[in-house]
């Protein structure tokens, strides 16, 4: 999916005149004037991902100026540079600025993305789209929306924090979204490549700048608040009017909002779009009100999942099913089956595909199924003190025996969280195998110490509390000590590729690690070695 450069970009990108960019955008033009027959062919917000034939649009950031870049950008083949009114300022005190058409307008950021999709020939144009936001749950329901879209389209489209997809081809995730024009690139691919359907996480920051710009979504969906990235929304409602940003003409043609909590109904109450809402507290009052409720709920059917009753707007109820266990998912479900639903698929179709909805890279992963001689191990991105408790307290229904955790907690962030983290599993756990998460910068041992002062606060004797100095090691650890009732946990790091260990980034993965182990475990027991 990536050019020689690495940079993704449509194969045969469209050819506009930089003239044609400067009367569309009602651009003003300064320095160089532009040459009538100078095409573009790209745009980027990054320098150093500048190509030939690029427009470069220089924002202001949180640290700097892109303007302060525009030579680099130039260097690289840049045949424009578009910013505001301090970017140009910031190139005229330069000197003699760069030797292209500065082209000015009043909010560069906010251009970035409407004139990336000109560029590119409005991609997402024939695409069925569907955006999701929330605090929680936007990669799960992700996967569950694109499961019930393969239905009905050959190739999808899957963008997030878990990866970039297009079709089977796939690369790591820089971040939940993309920059703007990364954004309409990854379409203009898409469409080259024949997908005629996309599913986007949309985050906050990307709400806020602008990353989604361009894109009018066929569908967004909400699936809750909470307390979260308040460092740079400033405080909650900051953060519930970044995330209503999607709610608006423009950006979505419709939406689906779950209604569980205050922020969801507030947002069904102010949207400018026309919206549905999807109540999954069974018996809550707000169900009785809602467009889509669940209605009951079967959690930890079959040691697996869950099975629910959706009511309709008509009334009419459908037996659904989530593949992932726990409440949470019910809720991620419910919400991907109207969200593909009212992005073209059959409902009885979306809810068949929904329920079987394939693997989610470290989310409620199972990577080891339960069998005689051989625990259920499933790998969740749960580090967060709260996605923690709905983790484990999702895994308990499905285990007839003792539920094993592998945890630990990051370095260099939030120390308040470690204790807490310790508390929570040695409450919601029967044995705890205390590692390492990313330490990056810190001790590792400290780390552990400061998880393992919160499980003392719960378990004072440390009884079934095990410590392990490398991830590695503590899931071999868990493995050997789980019996086939026992289910292992392993969170923190769900899909994630690498582990940082004083400042160096080393290629680790949960559920490699958990396969390799339990295949030299196998090796082992069919030796003879294993009692
Ligand atoms: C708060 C935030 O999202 N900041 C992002 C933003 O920073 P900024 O606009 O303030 O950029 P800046 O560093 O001041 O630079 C200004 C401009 O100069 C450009 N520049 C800068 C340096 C250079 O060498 N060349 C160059 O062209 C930059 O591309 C930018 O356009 O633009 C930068 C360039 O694209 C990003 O690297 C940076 O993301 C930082 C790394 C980040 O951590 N973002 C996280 C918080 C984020 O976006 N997270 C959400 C998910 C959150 C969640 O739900 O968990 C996400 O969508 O991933
Ligand atoms: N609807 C939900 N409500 C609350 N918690 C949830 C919900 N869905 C999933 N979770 C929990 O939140 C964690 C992250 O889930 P998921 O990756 O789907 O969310 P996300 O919004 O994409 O978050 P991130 O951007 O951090 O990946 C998981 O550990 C899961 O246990």
């Amino acid at each position: 999916m990536t050019s020689p450069q690495g940079r993704l970009r449509p194969e045969h990108p469209a050819t506009h005149r930089v003239v044609d960019l400067v009367a569309a955008f009602e651009l003003e033009a300064r320095g160089p004037a532009p040459d009538p027959t100078s095409v573009l062919t790209g745009v980027t917000v990054s320098s150093s991902d500048a190509a030939p034939g690029d427009v470069f649009v220089a924002v202001s950031g949180a640290k700097v100026h892109g303007a302060a870049y525009a030579a680099q950008a130039v260097a690289q083949g840049a045949v424009a540079v578009l910013t505001d009114e301090a970017g140009a300022e910031l190139l005229a005190r330069e000197g003699d600025g760069v030797p292209v058409p500065v082209l000015v307008t009043p909010d560069a950021r906010a251009v970035a993305g409407p004139v990336a999709a000109w560029a590119y020939g409005d991609p997402a144009a024939g695409l069925a789209t569907v955006g999701i936001t929330g605090t929680n749950g936007k990669t799960t329901t992700t996967y569950f929306v694109d499961a019930a879209l393969r239905t009905a389209h050959a190739r999808t489209v899957v963008l997030g924090t878990v990866e970039l997809r297009i079709g089977d081809d796939a690369i790591e995730s820089p971040r939940t979204t993309v920059e703007a024009p990364v954004l309409q690139a990854i379409l203009a691919l898409a469409r080259e490549r024949g997908a005629t359907a996309v599913t986007t996480e949309v985050s906050s920051h990307a709400l806020a700048l602008g990353r989604v710009g361009g894109l009018e979504l066929d569908v967004a969906g909400f699936t809750n608040l909470q307390r979260d990235h308040l460092d740079f929304h400033g405080d909650m409602e900051g953060y519930f009017r970044d995330k209503a940003r999607l709610f608006a003409p423009g950006q979505a043609r419709r939406g689906v909002v779950v209604v569980d909590d205050t922020w969801g109904r507030r947002l069904a109450a102010e949207a400018r779009i026309p919206v549905e809402t999807v109540s999954t507290h069974v018996g809550a009052d707000v169900a009785a009100t809602a467009d889509w409720a669940v209605t009951s709920a079967d959690i930890g059917l079959d040691g697996v999942g869950s099975t629910f009753t959706l009511r309709g707007p008509d009334g009419t109820e459908h037996v659904a099913a989530s593949p992932l266990p726990g409440l949470v998912n019910v809720s991620n479900a419910a919400l991907a089956v109207v969200l593909a639903h009212r992005a073209g698929v059959d409902l009885a179709t979306a809810i068949e595909a929904v329920g079987h909805a394939h693997a989610i890279p470290g989310r409620m992963e199972r990577v080891i199924e339960r069998a005689p001689g051989t625990p259920l191990a499933l790998v969740d991105y749960a580090h967060t003190p709260d996605a923690l408790v709905l983790a484990l307290e999702a895994v308990r229904p499905i285990t007839p025996g003792r539920l094993v955790i592998v945890f630990g907690s990051d370095g260099d962030r939030d120390r308040g969280k470690r204790p807490i983290m310790g508390e929570i599993a040695a409450r919601l756990a029967d044995v705890l195998v205390v590692t390492d998460e990313n330490p990056r910068s810190e001790d590792p041992a400290s780390i552990r110490a400061a998880i393992l002062d919160g499980v003392r606060a719960e378990r004072p004797t440390l009884a079934d509390v095990h410590e392990a100095t490398s991830r590695t090691q503590a899931i071999h650890d868990a493995l050997d000590l789980a019996t086939d009732q026992d289910t292992i946990i392993i969170t923190g790091k769900g899909h994630e590729p690498t582990q940082e260990i004083a400042g160096v980034f080393h290629r680790y993965n949960d559920r490699d690690v958990l396969r390799a182990a339990q295949a030299a475990r196998a090796a082992r027991e069919s030796q003879g070695l294993l009692a």
